[in-house]
């Protein structure tokens, strides 16, 4: 399989750049020589059939898992193979397996979140001194704004596991925002989730967009990938096959034969019917 090379736009300052990037499990090679870069303010997609790979690049990402091969760095200096590290740096996750406390409330949930932003170690909470009473306050308003913005305020002392799917997983993109990072990797963020808060979560996106914050995006509703990214890489097998915008995707025909797994004819067709829909 050969990968098609692509231009990237050299006018965004890269945040995340990550090179050469290889996974392997024994004898299965899960990510093969992935390289993919994420600018300042970019919304990026990654799609792909299931078992292409996409959630062991996210591990890789992350320090869940340490690549075979390859390098990942964020804002210039190389990120350490440890999760708290990562988010630490800067990189926040949600899972596709919503992975919340399921019986603490909405806002506990979200100060577990907020938990490596704060300096108070763990004398001071023993303590609880003038200066954990301090951070604990601007914790809770930060989770309250946070519950704002994703529509969960008045459900803040509800517990976790009562909420409805599609709030469940508005809560884990504020949990994972409330580690202010520069980047969020979201891992099928609608799944699950009917049309109506599909849309919902795509104005979601944006807004955590143009609050600053870049996104790397695992999907695999096109019509949201195409509707919200700048560019989408598109993985098989573990190797990258395309990466461009739109259409570049759409017309690839490695794309429609490997993403849609159908003779060609008549995904040509399909996708086409995506692109239309997309365009209302
Ligand atoms: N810890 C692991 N040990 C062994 N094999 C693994 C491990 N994690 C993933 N794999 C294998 O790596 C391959 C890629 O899996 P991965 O979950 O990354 O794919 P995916 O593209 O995210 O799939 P999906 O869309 O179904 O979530 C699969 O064959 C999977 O079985």
């Amino acid at each position: 399989m050969t990968t098609t090379a692509v231009e990237q736009p050299q006018a965004v300052k890269p945040l995340l750049e990550v090179s050469n990037v290889t996974m392997r499990f024994g004898g299965l090679t899960a990510v093969n020589d992935v390289s993919l870069t994420v600018g300042e303010g970019e919304i990026i997609g990654l799609i792909g059939p299931n078992g292409a790979g996409k959630t062991t690049f996210f591990n890789c990402l992350t320090g869940l898992y340490v690549p075979t091969e390859g390098v990942v760095r964020y804002r210039d200096t190389v990120l350490p193979p440890k999760p708290h590290l990562v988010t630490q740096a800067g990189i926040a996750r949600t899972f596709q397996n919503i992975r919340l406390f399921a019986n603490m409330t909405v806002l506990e949930n979200v100060l577990v979140g907020r938990h490596s932003r704060t300096k108070e170690g763990i004398f001071s909470a023993i303590l609880r001194g003038p200066s954990y009473h301090r951070a604990e306050a601007e914790s809770r308003e930060k989770a309250m704004e946070l519950l704002a913005f994703t529509g969960l305020a008045d459900k803040a002392e509800h517990l976790a596991r009562n909420l409805p799917y599609g709030e469940q997983r508005k809560l884990e993109i504020a949990r994972a925002l409330a580690s202010d990072p520069g980047l969020l990797l979201l891992d099928e963020p609608t799944a699950g989730m009917n049309p109506q808060e599909t849309r919902a979560a795509e104005e979601l996106v944006f807004a955590i967009r143009d609050k600053g914050v870049s996104i790397l995006v695992i999907e695999h509703d096109m019509r949201f990938i195409f509707n919200l990214c700048d560019r989408t890489a598109v993985l098989v097998q573990g190797q990258k096959i395309v990466e461009g915008d739109r259409e570049t995707v759409q017309n690839d025909e490695r794309v429609i034969t490997a993403y849609l797994g159908a003779p060609l004819e008549s995904t040509t067709t399909a996708v086409a019917e995506t692109v239309t829909e997309t365009d209302q």
